[in-house]
């Protein structure tokens, strides 16, 4: 693995340390005169600070009431010619047409993105844009390399690009091998990670992987046991010639490290050796980095500090796993690289991923007042809205903004795919609760070139879709619902690395107009802390009703009794969770009563375990 020594600063977290309430909002904004949507009053922007109370907002936001509709063809048109966005180099157009901001809306934004494109600059030069850990974020670095702060920089990323090039390389050819394995070559990938180090390889295999990969994807995202030995039974045989690949930017994070534990364990009960079949995907030196170091895993692949988890798709994290299957990760790196390019513009109109900003601050009052459906037409892509939930929410969803005030920003994300969903909620985004607008993403292409037959006179499948789109995105609007579209010409690594770029820099502009720091995830720990607590008294639990057990006769022991001799009366309500979820996996006996009655119960161990007693 490529020396990463001397590129991680560490500092302590800088939390918000005031929070103001600042009451600063004027009248609506009026509506544009040459095109109007009438929404009912949306917040006025307030003056450009960054201080904005934007939660505010919400106590002017407009009301649900049904938006007239505009009625005149020739301005909707004249609106979708003025709007519409094309980058030509990748054939990715972007509609904002349906979404119903004024022109007086478009002269403020203008104001307040000066500054988001400022941010965005000094956050691409190496600034320390993620304040509250004190990091850099350079995810656009990964497919620029020239645009790193440090030189060191550049060579790791390049030499990182190759390394995941040769190794996938060597897997694919059967110059690496399992060393077990009858067919002599690597055919399936386990990929063992969460959160941002699952969403992006599962996004890109479900949109890019071919028919027949040199190499299937499965993962395991969970700390479900259930889960996890399905994953592992589906192998079968077949895990002689699994790759495990190990992701984990912390290298420690518990659900991650349960999956590589569980999957050891497979491979050892088949007599298999795990480290010849091994990678980590991970920070140096981390856990996870020295486990494989120390028990000599195939390969190690670095991931950087200043790379985001959920914008991490484009390191070795998302790279390894696309190239294993025969994806071509240097296409995808181009398509992000020229939508970087493409959305460093200034000039708002012409910015893809300005617009996209601009648009879910007018939708959702720049408070996320409303959720953003994503709604992709083509099953490849059925991914994307889950990729985006983590993108989106865990960049978006913030307590503070960035001077301490309280604001609670967030947008919610949610959505699979056309035309299915059409049959499932649409009916409630037409005619029910007003609290959404939507993202169609179209692809032109319906089939490869040669394969598309009509299916009746004139109309093919890829017809249907069309229309089921068009239709739904019209029957919307009809009902005052705005959205927006995004249309690429082929589903293609190069086109999935531009979408992602897109929706990574509108992501961070937005968070620059509301204010927030968009690379942290302080809200996370929280659960994670819990959890541990949990486990922490469920050993305390066990430990009493050991001693208990071992008792002769044996003592069987009510909640009370349990809870107070853990010394945790106020956690009875949990240990009676603790005590249920073992009793339904046969690891405690209940000797009266049952859980479905929790007063009633007495609970003893199957048997008394001595060394546990005294230690
Ligand atoms: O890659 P890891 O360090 O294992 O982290 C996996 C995930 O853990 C946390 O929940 C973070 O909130 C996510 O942003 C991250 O992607």
């Amino acid at each position: 693995m490529a020396s990463l020594s001397g590129l991680f600063s560490s500092s302590p977290s800088l939390k918000p340390t005031k929070t103001l309430s600042v009451k600063a909002f004027s009248a609506p904004p009026t509506r544009g005169d040459s095109f109007s949507f009438p929404h009912t009053s949306k917040p006025t922007l307030l003056p450009l600070t960054l201080s904005t109370p934007h939660s505010l907002a919400r106590d002017i936001s407009h009301t649900d009431a049904k938006k007239e509709l505009i009625k005149d063809p020739d301005a909707l048109w004249k609106r979708y010619l003025d709007w519409l966005y094309q980058q030509k180099d990748l054939g990715l157009y972007l509609d904002v047409s349906r979404v119903g901001f004024t022109d007086e809306f478009v002269v403020e934004m203008e104001e307040r993105f000066k500054s988001a494109f400022k941010a965005m600059d000094e956050l691409e030069k190496g600034s320390i844009a993620n304040p509250d850990e004190g990091r850099m974020v350079g995810h656009y670095w990964l497919r620029n390399s020239s645009l790193v702060p440090k030189p060191t920089l550049k060579t790791l990323i390049e030499n990182t690009l190759d390394s995941i090039c040769s190794f996938s390389d060597d897997i694919i050819s059967g110059k690496i091998k399992p060393p077990s394995s009858p067919t002599g070559r690597f055919t399936q990938i386990l990929s063992v990670g969460i959160g941002g180090s699952a969403l992006g390889p599962q996004f890109v295999a479900e949109a890019l992987a071919p028919d027949n990969p040199p190499l299937k994807i499965r993962f395991i995202d969970n700390t479900d046991p259930a889960g996890i030995d399905h994953q592992i039974a589906q192998l079968g045989e077949e895990l002689a010639s699994t790759l495990v690949i190990v992701i984990s930017k912390s290298g420690g994070t518990p659900e991650t490290r349960n999956g590589l534990l569980e999957v050891q364990k497979a491979f050892r009960d088949a007599g298999l050796n795990f480290a010849k079949q091994g990678v980590a995907i991970t920070q140096e030196n981390s856990l996870l980095d020295n486990t494989a170091r120390i028990e000599g895993w195939l390969a190690r692949f670095p991931m950087y500090d200043w790379v985001g988890g959920r914008t991490s798709v484009m390191s070795a994290v998302g790279l390894l796993p696309a190239a294993l299957q025969g994806i071509d990760i240097r296409e995808m790196l181009a398509g992000a690289a020229i939508m970087d390019e493409a959305t460093r513009t200034t000039s708002l109109k012409n910015n893809p991923a300005a617009l996209l900003a601009m648009c879910w601050y007018w939708a959702s009052d720049g408070v996320g007042s409303k959720d953003m459906v994503i709604l992709p037409y083509k099953d490849s892509l059925l991914l994307f809205s889950r990729y985006l939930q983590q993108l989106v929410m865990e960049s978006l969803g913030k307590e503070f903004d960035l001077d301490g005030n309280t604001v609670n920003q967030g947008l919610t994300v949610y959505g699979n795919k056309g035309s299915t969903d059409q049959h499932a909620y649409i009916q409630q985004l037409r005619e029910g609760v007003h609290n959404f607008f939507a993202t169609f993403i179209e692809v032109l292409r319906d089939r490869p070139p040669g394969h598309d037959w009509e299916l009746e006179p004139g109309v093919t499948c890829g017809d249907y879709l069309f229309g089921m789109l068009q239709g739904t995105r019209s029957a919307l609007y009809a009902n005052g619902r705005e959205s927006i579209s995004v249309t690429i010409e082929e589903v293609t690594p190069r086109s999935v690395g531009a979408i992602i770029a897109l929706y990574e820099r509108a992501v961070g502009l937005y968070a620059s107009l509301v204010n927030i720091n968009a690379y942290h995830q302080p809200g996370v720990e929280a659960g994670k802390k819990a959890a541990a607590e949990v486990l922490a008294l469920q050993k305390r639990v066990l430990s009493v009703l050991n001693e208990a057990s071992c008792k002769d006769p044996v003592e069987p022991l009510t909640l009370d009794e349990i809870a107070d001799r853990c010394h945790a009366p106020e956690e009875i309500e949990m240990i009676y969770k603790i005590i249920a979820h073992m009793s339904a996996n046969d690891r405690v006996l209940i000797a009266e009563g049952s859980c479905g009655s929790p007063r009633s119960v007495k609970v003893y161990l199957g048997e008394c375990n001595v060394d546990d007693m005294y230690a």
